[in-house]
């Protein structure tokens, strides 16, 4: 895992450095435009050999300072740079401004609103090389005007003409780093656009894992506040969000920290969420009473998945099988009579017990063992509304997807007020906008100002709300428990699953949940474990996947994790 920085806390960690006599701002600054041109030369090989050119457009704040550290630094390579200034240079903060002065020694600005600006740009495609966004960071406020958004639409048309390719500094300009949302102007527009490479500082912001933000490409580069934290011992910065990464994504931090007072340590061990998956591989003993349930397989729980009447059971069995694979011990289908013959047809591993309504249900779970039910998968809306709050009566650990959302649009509090902490609520974004329409009409609002509310932001008050876990799914899933505790499953740069959308696949996440709460997992810990290992299966089946794949690729990963 990775902890995830706001603006706020990024600022309030570099003038902590800079306070305690350690470093000052000037030097960040350095480093900051130096890990640019590394994390360049890293990502594109080619452009670290022979001389290239850089299009460098800076802003009036520190994100433009950077920005003539990186021209300066090029130009000292012998690449050929032109640079454009959005603002007043006598205004820049002093040290942008000392840069500024720095590269004037070295060559011209000019001004980016100049009509001309960015037809002056020679089109030689001969001369490959970036366009370097650097007009904005972290300090961004509010949405672009319409003048400086026309200039950046031009100087971004070079871009394909030129064959170059486009960087941004910290944070693509216009893009709010606490929700990852692009900022509207007056006029109600933004500068959407998706860029080759982000480079960030220190750690990756909020945004960088919401995929609004999403570059081809993500790289972190060290400016040194650890070393400096570490020194000092000191820390006022809560733990923030963590994201869930892969190795690879791990690779891009600095593996020379022991440890440090913001959670490095977190950053380099828990790339996936390995110990709960050690948990998971070497079993759960002592989870559940092995003396009253007497039997080895009912030590890994015994889930009960509810299905649909006839013609609609694969969903359920889907998630069904998700469970089994996952590891709990027995997994029943919950089966009304309608469609007990076509489900005895499809099956092998699971088991079947008939279940036509909530009265049989409810004497169904008398038996103390079914240890973690899952609601939803194919159910069909009438059975939902029938079932769903007896099955709550229980208060056993649930996962709670499809219909047995849906089911309950209408009157989502009538489903909140049946809801419990064991519970896990795994919708989509339509399913998550008629249980929860207001914190959706919020959050899909456009954002003039920053920090805008963002996905992170709606699945937490989702989760207050609801009091249990909420799953918002997406290439961005965000994980949230109504204590606070939030991750986002990031299925982004290196570890994109795109595979992922396709039928049925949302069926095996709730069956994944469902067998870790079978295994005892506690809900938080049992949706990011799932979540995780579903993309991790998604991206180890590739292209070509289709729901049944999921649980069938699982032991596959699960034994890449053994070490
Ligand atoms: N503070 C530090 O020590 C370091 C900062 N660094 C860089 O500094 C950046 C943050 O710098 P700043 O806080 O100066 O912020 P920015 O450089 O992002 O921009 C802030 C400036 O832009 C103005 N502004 C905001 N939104 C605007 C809009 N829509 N239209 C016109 N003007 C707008 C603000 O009034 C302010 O003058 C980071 O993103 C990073 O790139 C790095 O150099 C590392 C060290
Ligand atoms: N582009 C994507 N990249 C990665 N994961 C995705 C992407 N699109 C969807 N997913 C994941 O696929 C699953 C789809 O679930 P859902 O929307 O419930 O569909 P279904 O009901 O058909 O199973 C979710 O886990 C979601 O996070
Ligand atoms: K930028």
């Amino acid at each position: 895992m990775a902890q995830l920085l706001t603006a706020a806390q990024m600022r309030a960690m570099e003038q902590a450095a800079i306070d305690s006599g350690a470093v000052t701002g000037l030097e960040l600054m350095e480093r900051a435009g130096a890990g640019v041109v590394e994390a360049v030369m890293e990502e594109w090989p080619e452009l670290a050999q022979g001389t290239h050119r850089a299009v460098v457009l800076c802003g009036p704040g520190n994100n433009g300072g950077d920005g003539f550290v990186v021209a300066r630094l090029l130009k000292e390579l012998g690449w050929t740079v032109e640079v454009f200034l959005y603002g007043d240079p006598e205004k820049l903060p002093p040290d942008a401004k000392a840069n500024f002065e720095r590269w004037q020694a070295l060559g011209p600005t000019s001004d980016m609103l100049d009509m001309d600006a960015a037809s002056s740009v020679a089109l030689d495609p001969s001369e490959d090389g970036i366009l370097l966004d650097a007009i904005f960071g972290t300090g961004l406020s509010r949405g672009l005007e319409a003048d400086l958004r026309l200039a950046l639409s031009s100087f971004r048309s070079v871009v394909p003409v030129c064959f170059l390719k486009s960087v941004n500094v910290d944070v693509p300009s216009g893009l709010c780093s606490d929700s990852g949302k692009w900022l509207v102007g007056e006029d109600g527009f933004d500068t959407a656009w998706r860029t080759d490479l982000t480079v960030t500082f220190h750690r990756p912001r909020v945004a960088h894992y919401l995929s609004d933000a999403q570059a081809q490409s993500l790289r972190v580069k060290d400016i040194g506040l650890d070393a400096i934290q570490s020194q000092r011992h000191a820390s006022s910065i809560a733990p923030g969000l963590t994201a869930l990464l892969s190795d690879a994504a791990s690779r891009t931090y600095p593996l020379e920290i022991e440890s440090s007072s913001f959670g490095a340590k977190d950053m380099l061990d828990a790339v996936a969420p390995q110990p709960a998956i050690t948990e998971l591989l070497q079993g759960c003993d002592g989870l559940i009473d092995k003396a009253e349930t007497g039997g080895h397989k009912y030590t890994h729980g015994h889930a009960l998945v509810l299905s649909g009447g006839f013609g609609q059971t694969g969903a359920a069995r889907l998630a069904a099988r998700g469970a089994l694979r996952i590891g709990a011990g027995l997994v029943t289908l919950a089966v009304p009579g309608s469609a007990q013959m076509e489900v005895a047809c499809q099956i092998t591993g699971l088991m079947m017990q008939r279940v036509e309504d909530a009265a049989e249900l409810t004497e169904v779970l008398s038996d103390a063992r079914l240890n973690a039910l899952c609601l939803g998968p194919g159910l069909g809306l009438e059975r939902a509304r029938d079932v769903v709050p007896a099955a709550l009566a229980f208060e056993r650990p649930t996962v709670l997807d499809a219909d047995a959302l849906s089911a309950f649009s209408d009157n989502p509090e009538m489903l909140f007020a049946n809801l419990h902490g064991a519970c896990v609520m795994t919708p989509h974004m339509g399913e998550f906008a008629r249980l929860f329409p207001d914190i959706a009409q919020k959050l899909n609002a456009p954002a003039k100002t920053g920090p805008a509310y963002s996905k992170v932001d709606a699945t937490r008050d989702a989760a207050a709300r609801a009091g249990c876990v909420v799953l918002l799914k997406g290439p961005d899933t965000v994980i949230a428990a109504p204590d606070g505790r939030t991750a986002i499953n990031a299925a982004l740069y290196e570890r994109q699953a795109p595979w992922l959308a396709t039928a049925g696949s949302g069926d095996v996440l709730a069956g994944f949940i469902t067998g870790l709460l079978a295994r005892g997992f506690e809900p938080m810990q049992a949706a990011e474990t799932a979540a995780w290992l579903h993309v991790e299966c998604g991206r180890s089946f590739g292209p070509g996947l289709i729901a049944e794949d999921l649980p069938e690729i699982l032991p596959k990963v699960l034994q890449s994790r053994m070490g």
